[in-house]
């Protein structure tokens, strides 16, 4: 079953809608923002990041301790190249992450999926767009403190964002006929979100509500048809990563603060293997 037919889906909308809702009438201050932030990143956002050792291909302790391994690798070869070249780090990391979001989006093992890369494209690049100075703020910081000069007016970027939407719509009819409206009901309440957050809640919730959430559907799907294991199996299955990640997210918090651009350089150190174990399982899936 399409993962937008599954019952996840309507939930997710639900959900949406009544987190819209109770955004647009009550005043959230910045620490209920945290809270509820907080609480799906710990529940589902960094679970979902916390389980690719099950889909290694060799079981041993010996195909652990590789997985490991070429896992850390990969993440200490990605630290050099911020480290030599923070800006085309930078680009490496909306570049793989808009292909992992329109991924978990459209099931399509194909890095070139048009309506996968524009979705992905969506989630990033429309939160920028409605807080341009912020975001080149934390971009700056990312790419060493340089301060980000890119002026766009505010009507050129609703001129984008209008003629990015239509082109979305337009894949949509042409590639996801069938499916379109549950698409286009995803794409409206998920932008009325970002039109009435702010940047940094909105993105957390977005990234939770609409990535990680339908993510771990698939992984349980995975892990259910190839280990024949049972939802409590899966669930203590994510433990052993999962507590450590959380353990490691919790003392990065109490120890350093919260230095948002610092923040992202290590997500992005930890998303790339975990973009490559995903890409391999979405390829498997087809
Ligand atoms: C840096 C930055 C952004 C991009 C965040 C990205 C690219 C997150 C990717 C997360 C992934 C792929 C997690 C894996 O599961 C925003 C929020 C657009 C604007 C503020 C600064």
């Amino acid at each position: 079953m399409k993962y937008v037919h599954s019952p996840l889906f309507i939930f997710q909308c639900l959900l949406q809608g009544l987190l819209i809702g109770l955004f647009a009438w009550l005043d959230w201050n910045t620490a209920e923002q945290a809270v509820l932030g907080g609480v799906l990143l710990c529940s589902v956002g960094i679970p979902h990041g916390a389980n690719d050792h099950l889909y290694r291909q060799s079981t041993t302790l010996r195909g652990l301790l590789a997985f490991i391994g070429i896992y850390l690798g990969s993440m200490g070869a990605y630290l050099a190249v911020w480290w030599v070249a923070p800006a085309a780090a930078l680009v490496i990391f909306f570049a793989i992450s808009l292909h992992h979001f329109g991924q978990s989006n459209f099931e399509n093992p194909s890095v070139w999926y048009l309506p996968s890369l524009l979705w992905g494209i969506w989630l990033l690049a429309f939160p920028v767009l409605l807080h341009w100075e912020e975001a080149l703020g934390i971009f700056g910081t990312m790419i060493g403190g340089k301060s980000v000069n890119f002026s766009i007016t505010q009507t050129a970027r609703w001129g984008i964002a209008a003629a990015f939407s239509l082109l979305y719509f337009s894949v949509l009819l042409r590639y996801e006929r069938e499916n379109w409206p549950r698409y286009a009901l995803q794409w409206a309440v998920v932008t009325a979100w970002y039109w009435l957050t702010p940047l940094l809640f909105g993105f957390i919730v977005v990234f939770c509500l609409w990535h990680s959430m339908q993510s771990l559907q698939h992984q349980l799907i995975y892990y259910k048809a190839t280990k024949k294991g049972t939802f409590r199996q899966f669930a203590f299955a994510l433990l052993p990563f999962g507590l450590l990640a959380l353990t490691g997210f919790g003392m990065y918090v109490y120890f350093r603060g919260f230095a948002v651009g610092e923040a992202f350089i290590l997500l992005s150190l930890i998303t790339l293997p975990h973009i490559l174990v995903m890409h391999r399982l979405y390829g498997v899936f087809h």
